[in-house]
């Protein structure tokens, strides 16, 4: 999967005024349309990669480049209007309405009122909250949950390509979290924005990362990989350990059903339990096994798209799948550490071949 580069970092390195050196040394590059989640632990450099990237910060030493284009050549206000940022408490301001919010960028820019009401009407739509209701109330009458949406409202106003998103949902409850992380999955598919999410939770970063980068303390990458191969062949024992346990319940609910890990139809004990899907996520699987009834010998029918049988599948089934699943992350080239700065693939006009629909 050949896709290009948004977002280099160069042999990054960031040393504070106090001597403290928070980045060393860090190269990553992020590619159109995924969601990279930098996850570590508290200090190891995070927030200060993020903040580089729209300079909020100024490296050190290295090159920080967009679109090819070294950051620390650019405006730092042009810049920051083509990179959406969202913090935790996402900073609103407190005596402009949820519109006036919204619309600080298109504002900034000049556009019509017109076209700015528009946006922000669609935008608002796109986040759950209807204009109608939503426009005209100030931060202070929203929930936590609808303030971090009209924070990412408020950074997607322009469409800016990329998204630098720090902790977005560590203010909410575990709850609304997830329907925050579901809500953000919808928006960012819809959208195609290039996101890196800071985050410390490493179930968020499985969930919403296409690729996790752990980093350890002074900013040092420890690996950059799918979900599945970070929690199946975590690089180091820094990586071991900021995973924690569970590593293998975790990776259930990534790795999903497939044929192959299906015994014959034939096996079904009448009368047959309640069926799992092909393409089902594990853990789903695992339950319906857990939950089947004595007498269904733990045996639990599979349907295909169209409802009909196309096998069965058992405990040892869902086991030999976790297997099949992490070999096969170990063996996803675009994984392997070292290769993040390789040459795109070009296509006879010598432009970088992108896997999106254009
Ligand atoms: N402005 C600053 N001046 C001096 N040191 C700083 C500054 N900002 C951050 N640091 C230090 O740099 C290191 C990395 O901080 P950073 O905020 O990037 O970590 P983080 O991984 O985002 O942490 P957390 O998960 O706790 O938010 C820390 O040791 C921090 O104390």
């Amino acid at each position: 999967m050949a896709s290009r580069t948004v977002i280099e970092l160069d042999t990054v390195r960031k040393e504070f005024g106090s001597g403290t050196v928070a980045v060393e040394g860090l190269s990553l590059s992020v590619r159109e349309h995924e969601v990279l989640a930098l996850v570590g632990p508290s200090g190891c450099g995070k927030s200060t990669t993020l903040r580089m990237v729209n300079r909020l910060v100024e490296p050190t030493s290295g090159r920080i480049l967009l679109d090819g284009e070294d950051v620390t050549n650019s405006n730092p206000v042009a810049l920051r209007r083509r990179i959406g940022y969202v913090i935790q408490n996402v900073g609103l301001f407190p005596h402009r309405t949820v519109e006036a919010n919204i619309a600080t960028v298109p504002g900034l820019l000049g556009w019509d009122r017109r076209r700015t009401r528009a946006r922000v009407a669609e935008l608002l739509d796109l986040v759950g909250l209807p204009a109608a209701t939503y426009a005209k109330r100030y931060p202070h009458e929203l929930s936590g949950g609808e303030r971090q949406r009209i924070g990412v409202a408020r950074a997607l106003a322009t469409d800016p390509p990329v998204l630098l998103m720090d902790e977005p949902f560590g203010a909410v409850d575990p709850e609304f979290r997830r329907h925050l992380q579901t809500e953000f999955q919808r928006i960012q598919q819809e959208t195609g924005t290039t996101v890196i999410l800071v985050t410390h939770d490493i179930d968020e970063a499985a969930r919403l990362g296409d690729r996790i980068a752990v980093l350890s303390r002074g900013g040092k990458l420890e690996q950059v990989a799918s979900p599945l191969a970070v929690l199946a062949h975590p690089a180091s024992e820094r990586v071991r350990d900021f995973i924690g346990d569970g590593a293998a319940s975790r990776m259930l609910s990534l790795a999903r059903v497939e044929t192959t890990d299906l015994d014959g139809a034939d096996r079904i004990v009448q009368p047959a339990p309640a069926p799992v899907r092909l393409g089902a996520r594990l853990t789903d699987a695992f339950e319906a096994v857990a939950a089947l009834p004595a007498s269904a010998m733990g045996r639990v029918p599979v349907v295909g798209e169209t409802g009909d049988v196309v096998g069965s599948l058992t405990a040892d089934g869902i086991l030999g799948a976790l297997r099949r699943a992490a070999d096969a992350a170990a063996d996803t080239p675009w994984d392997a550490p070292g290769t993040e700065t390789a040459e795109e693939p070009a296509d006879a006009d010598g432009a970088a071949v992108t896997d999106a629909a254009s």
